[in-house]
Order: C-alpha cells, then structure tokens, then sequence
C-alpha cells in the first residue's frame, strides 16, 4: 500500500506500576491505520486493547505510564505535545466512541450541548442559526430522527445506541480524520448493533480512518479490510482480514476463530 497511513503507532508501551508486580499491558504495540479502511484490533479479555485505545489519548490514569515508543498522527508525534495541544487534536482529529455509551456524555448536559462544545473548541467563529443546522446535519448523518427533540434532551433520556450515536455526530461535527471505537456495540441490541456497524462502514467510504477495537471476531470478518490481533500486549498476528483469517499465524488467532467457526 503506497499510501502514507494517517495514524501510525510505534513500538508504544504502557505498563502499570502495582506494588507486587508490573502489568506490561501494553508490550511494545506498533500498528498502521489507513484511511478509507477499518482496522480492526482484536484480542480477548485483558489483552490490553482498552490500554491500547486510551494511551492514544494519552488517558491512562495512575498506577499506569506510557514508557515508550511514538503515536503518529498525520506526521505529527503525539507523543511530544503538551496536554493543551493534546486537548485541540482529541475529538477534533482523532474521535472516539467508547464501550459504555451513557457514561461517555455528561450527565448534566444536554445533546446540544455536547454538541456546541465541539464547535466551540474546534470550529469557532460559527453563528447560533449556523450551527443549530450543523447539528440538525450531523443527527440526521447518524441516523437519529426527530433532531431538534435530541437535541433538547439529556443522555439518560436517550438508549444507549442513540447516545452512541450522539458521540459519532460529535466526531462528525469536528470533522475528525481518525475514529477510534473501543467496543462499539458491546451494550446494545442487537438491530442498533447492526445501525451502528453500518454508520461506521459509511464513515470509511466516506474517507474516515477507523480503529475497531472488538473481541469479536465475527465483526471482525464482517467490516474489517486489516486486522491486527493482541495478546498480553503484544501483536501476536496481522495482516488484511483475508490473511489472517485464510492462514492464521499464531496459535492464539486460530483459537480465536475456531471459538466462532
Ligand atoms: N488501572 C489498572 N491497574 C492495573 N492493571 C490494569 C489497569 N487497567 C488495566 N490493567 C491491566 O492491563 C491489562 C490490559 O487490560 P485492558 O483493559 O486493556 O484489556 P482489554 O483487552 O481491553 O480487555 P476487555 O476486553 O476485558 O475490556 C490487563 O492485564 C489489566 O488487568
């Protein structure tokens, strides 16, 4: 593939200081995300594919660190920018939608809210009527009907699926080139599951780079185009879906998909 990818990881390690022992639970992770295409990391539980996504973020609380190793994202190392400079690129360049969907928004806030606070720290400078479009827009792209009702409401009125949603219109309105989705629809139906694939597949034609962080693999197989899978921290098999799926290089990914085969 010629293409530049627009978030590449390098060797990146993130251990937790505990005091009878050190958890590597990331060991040296390095991966390429291109855009246009959904990348898939896969790995069962405590494999360190939450770690992973939040070290992106630079969100890994104590006892945790990041020791090592470089996040590239369109050429910038992330790695070497401050917390305040680190502030400006989450939700506008890199966006994410997280595992539990209600607790990912402010409780005290309303959709609209939420909403004008993506345009107020990444696209200033927009008027009220401007942006109440903006938001009409970006609802609809995902799928919500009934706009201005959402808008008005507070996350603990709205489903899980809808609030994940709510989050993928956050990383819409600020025009985020990477969407990271750390176990997307682990919480939901299984109809709003399959809306929220959907969006995600129409997010990648749309040019999106897109990080699907799953145990699944039978999402994997279903939206992934690369897949990288991780075992106590470690990328233990990758490659495009139809590789790792047609041969398999590790004993781990072979029992990974005999589990759904
Ligand atoms: N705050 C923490 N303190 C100590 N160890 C932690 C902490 N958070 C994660 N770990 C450890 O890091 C490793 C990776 O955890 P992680 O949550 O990334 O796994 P995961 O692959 O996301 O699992 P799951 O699918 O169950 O969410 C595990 O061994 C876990 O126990």
């Amino acid at each position: 593939m010629a293409e530049q990818p627009v978030l590449s990881i390098r060797n990146l390690k993130t251990y937790f200081y505990l005091e009878e022992q050190i958890v590597k639970a990331v060991d040296g992770v390095s991966l390429d995300v291109y855009k246009g295409r959904i990348t898939a990391l896969v790995g069962g539980s405590g494999s360190g594919k939450s770690v992973m996504s939040l070290s992106i973020f630079n969100l890994v609380d104590q006892p945790g660190k990041i020791i090592g190793g470089e996040i590239w994202l369109n050429g910038v190392n992330l790695r070497t920018l401050s917390e305040k400079q680190l502030l400006k690129i989450r939700g506008k360049e890199i966006a994410m939608i997280f595992q539990d969907p209600t607790s990912s928004l402010n409780p005290v806030l309303k959709v609209k809210k939420h909403l004008a606070e993506v345009i107020r720290t990444h696209q200033k400078g927009i008027g009220k009527k401007e942006a109440l479009r903006m938001f009409r827009d970006v609802l609809s792209r995902v799928g919500l009907k009934n706009t201005d009702q959402i808008l008005e409401s507070y996350p603990f009125e709205l489903s899980g699926g809808m609030c994940q949603r709510v989050m993928v219109a956050m990383g819409l309105l600020a025009q985020a080139h990477v969407l990271i989705a750390d176990e997307p629809t682990s919480s939901l139906d299984l109809t709003t599951q399959a809306a929220i694939l959907e969006e995600l597949t129409r997010l990648k034609k749309e040019g999106m780079a897109i990080v699907l962080i799953t145990h699944d693999l039978g999402v994997v197989a279903q939206m992934a185009d690369d897949v990288y899978v991780i075992k106590d921290g470690k990328i233990v098999d990758s490659g495009t879906v139809y590789q790792v799926f047609e041969a398999p290089k590790h004993d781990y990914t072979r029992s990974l998909l005999e589990a759904i085969f």
